[in-house]
Parts: C-alpha cells; sequence; structure tokens
C-alpha cells in the first residue's frame, strides 16, 4: 500500500503487541482467543448467544438487555474478524427486534430489548447507529451486498441518511445537530456524550454515505475533533459521560463525571490518530490519560471528577479502563504507552455478570493494538480519484 495516500490518512496499522516484544504467533493467538472466549466460551465470559437458525444477539450481563450499542460493537468485531456468519445472525436479530418502523423514531432502533426480542424503550441511542452504519459499509466491501437486509451498503446509507435529514418533515429529531454538526446524546435532546464523537468514521461516512451527505460528515469530522478538546479536561485528560455542546459537564442527572460512557473517548481519539492523524492534540490527550493514571491501581479504579477527584465509588468496568487506556497507546508517545499495553496484556477478559461492557472494550484493544482494527473499504484516498 503506497505510504501517503491522502490529507490524513495513514494506510498503516501498527502492531503494539509486537512492538512491545510479544511474538507474532502468540499475537495470533491471544485475538482468536479472546474472540472464542467472548462468541464461544463458557458462560463466564460470553456475551454472544445464538437465537434460532438466523439470529443471535450481544447479551449486556450487567442489565439483562439487549442494547443497540452492543449488536453494533458485535457486528463490527465480527466484520474485523471476517465472521460473515456472525455479523448476519446480530444483523437480522438487530433488524427483526430493533428497527422501529413507525413512531416518532420510525428510521431508528430501540436502544434496548428483551433477550425474546420485546423492546424496553421506543427511542434510539446514537452511538448504536453509528457503529451499525460502519459496520455495514466495511460488510458491504468485504463480503459483497446480498437480498435484504443484507445489503449492506444501502441499508448504511439509508440510515446515515435518516441520521441527518430525520426531521426536515417535522417528523421526529435528526442525530446530529445541523447547525454545529455534533452528535447528541439522544435526538430528542441538545447535549452530547463525548465518547459517541467517532470523527474517524465520519471520514468514512464522507466518502461512502449518499453523495448529497458526503460534506455534512466531512464537517461533523471536523466539528466533533474540536468538540473532543472543550470536553476533555485540559489537565487531566478525562472527559464527563454527558457534556453540553460548549463541552462543560453535563451533571443535571449525575453524568458529569468521569464513569462507564467516558472509557472509549481514549478509544476513540487512539483510533482516529492511528487511521487519520486526526488531530496532534489526540497524542497530548492521551498521554495526559495515561499520565492521570500512572499512579492508581486497578482494583481501586473510582469515578472522578473531571479535574481528577475521586468519588468513593469504584469504577464499575475496571477492565474496561484498562482496554482503553491501552487503546490509548495508539496515539500517546509518552512514558506510560508501552506499560498500558503490557497491562492489557496481563489482564484476563473479566468474568462474571458486569462482564458484557468490559469485554467489548478489551476486544476492540485487542483488534486495535494487533494491527487488526482496519478500515474495510474500497480505496478512495487515492490521488487518482
Ligand atoms: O425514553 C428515553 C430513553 O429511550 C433514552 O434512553 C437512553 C438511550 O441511551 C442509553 O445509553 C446507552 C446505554 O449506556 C451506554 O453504555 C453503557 C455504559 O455503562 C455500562 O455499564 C453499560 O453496560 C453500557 O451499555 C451506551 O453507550 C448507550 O447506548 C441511555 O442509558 C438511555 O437513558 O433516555 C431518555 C428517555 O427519555
Amino acid at each position: 500500500m503506497p505510504e501517503k495516500l491522502g490529507a490524513f490518512y495513514t494506510g498503516q496499522y501498527r502492531n503494539l503487541f509486537l512492538e512491545c516484544g510479544y511474538g507474532a504467533a502468540e499475537i495470533e493467538a491471544r485475538v482468536q482467543h479472546t474472540w472464542n472466549e467472548l462468541f464461544e466460551g463458557n458462560e463466564d465470559t460470553r456475551i454472544y448467544y445464538e437465537a434460532g437458525d438466523d439470529k443471535a444477539y450481544f447479551l449486556d450481563t450487567g442489565n439483562l438487555d439487549v442494547r443497540t450499542e452492543g449488536m453494533s460493537y458485535g457486528m463490527m468485531i465480527a466484520v474485523q474478524m471476517d465472521r460473515k456468519d456472525v455479523f448476519d445472525r446480530l444483523w437480522k436479530w438487530t433488524m427483526d427486534h430493533m428497527y422501529m418502523t413507525d413512531g416518532l423514531h420510525a428510521g431508528y432502533f430501540a436502544w434496548s430489548c428483551s433477550t425474546d426480542g420485546s423492546r424496553n424503550a421506543n427511542g434510539p441511542a446514537p452511538d448504536g447507529e453509528e457503529f451499525f452504519a460502519l459496520a455495514l459499509l466495511f460488510a458491504s466491501h468485504r463480503w459483497q451486498e446480498g437480498p435484504p437486509p443484507f445489503d449492506y451498503g444501502k441499508q448504511a446509507r439509508d440510515l446515515l441518511r435518516t441520521c441527518i435529514h430525520k426531521g426536515e418533515n417535522g417528523d421526529g429529531y435528526p442525530m446530529w445537530n445541523p447547525d454545529n454538526k455534533l452528535i447528541k446524546f439522544i435526538p430528542d435532546c441538545e447535549f452530547s456524550d463525548p465518547s459517541y464523537h467517532l470523527p474517524h468514521f465520519y471520514e468514512l461516512f464522507a466518502l461512502y454515505a449518499y453523495a448529497e451527505d458526503r460534506a455534512f460528515w466531512k464537517q461533523a469530522a471536523t466539528a466533533s475533533r474540536e468538540y473532543l478538546k472543550i470536553s476533555c479536561h485540559p489537565v487531566t485528560g478525562l472527559a464527563p459521560e454527558y457534556a453540553h455542546y460548549d463541552g462543560t459537564p453535563n451533571n443535571d442527572k449525575g453524568y458529569g463525571h468521569f464513569f462507564s460512557d467516558s472509557y472509549r473517548v481514549a478509544c476513540n481519539v487512539g483510533l482516529d490518530w492511528e487511521w487519520f492523524r486526526g488531530d496532534a492534540w489526540e497524542v497530548e490527550e492521551t498521554n495526559k490519560l495515561q499520565s492521570f493514571f500512572a499512579d492508581k491501581q486497578p482494583d481501586d479504579y473510582r469515578r472522578y471528577t473531571v479535574s481528577g477527584e475521586p468519588f468513593e465509588e469504584k469504577s464499575l468496568h475496571p477492565v474496561g479502563l484498562i482496554a482503553t487506556n491501552a487503546m490509548a497507546s495508539l496515539a500517546a508517545d509518552g512514558p506510560h504507552a508501552r506499560a498500558n499495553v503490557e497491562l492489557l496484556w496481563n489482564t484476563p477478559v473479566r468474568t462474571g455478570v458486569r462482564r458484557y461492557y468490559d469485554n467489548c472494550l478489551y476486544m476492540f484493544a485487542m483488534l486495535a493494538l494487533s494491527g487488526k482494527y482496519r478500515i474495510w473499504l474500497p480505496n478512495k484516498f487515492s490521488d487518482k480519484e
């Protein structure tokens, strides 16, 4: 692959485990072993469950429900691992049970269902839609289009169109604010969740969405990179779970601190740097985060204010935090980058009832740090196009 194909696109996927001295064969085996634990393992570790002949779901084992978050994560993991069988089962369950055809949020997916497919809510959570869209675009390239609902590319483009145009006819709300181009926490609110900001996804939507939507996605990528700068604390690097459009924490319902949702910011910033060298700030940000956690032990991770004051409350997902801090090393160049990768390597997947969220983040980090979290799309970065 040419060294530099476009303005930002790196075309490179570092294998940080290899850089840390682990062997290529053991890295391959570890990634596969992690897959096995999540998708085929015993009840202590698995989160993937088949349902009938053609469907499957990811179970949020802590909340005993099926979430668009988990379904879309499962599809992204499956397409990275080239497992069309698993991907199709997850997508079929999603379309059969979560897709809403009527009501205020028609065209989106109900964010939480029971394992029997009945809905717990009739509203969406936009982080699911954005992961569905990119996973579907990748599937379209890896496996070609099939009959509906496996016409992956069309499904992705239709969904992206809904996400930014819904409401133009007074029929609901878009997931992105049309003026500031920021993703909302839910369509019918006007604040955000820093961990939903995926500028590296939007760069790809800007190339593969319907032509008339591409300019929006390019603007969204820029807006999200700027938003991350104002929503992450300038000293600690910590982001709140929810934040206002000016970047200040939104603590109206107690989500204005660094807790579960926030962990994903490190992954997203790291992967944006890996795929696109999104912004030099991403290096500073990941260095700050890793410095903040350098003197903290995983068994004593807490909820923190964004300025770093600990609460009594322990982290609900310490293994997930180990994973995201490790994935930060895709961008970090400070003294803690290597130790964070090694800490993940030396940490097993989580067992027990809270394992779902931790192990989703763990699998993403395993893929990313072994150079296997890749862009699966035709090359549109070439100067010739
Ligand atoms: O009626 C509406 C509700 O429909 C609306 O629902 C919100 C939809 O988004 C939900 O956010 C998802 C769940 O939490 C995040 O991840 C969790 C992180 O902590 C882990 O312990 C857990 O396992 C994870 O799932 C996801 O990123 C989101 O997709 C939110 O919780 C609902 O409140 O809310 C407003 C009502 O008026």
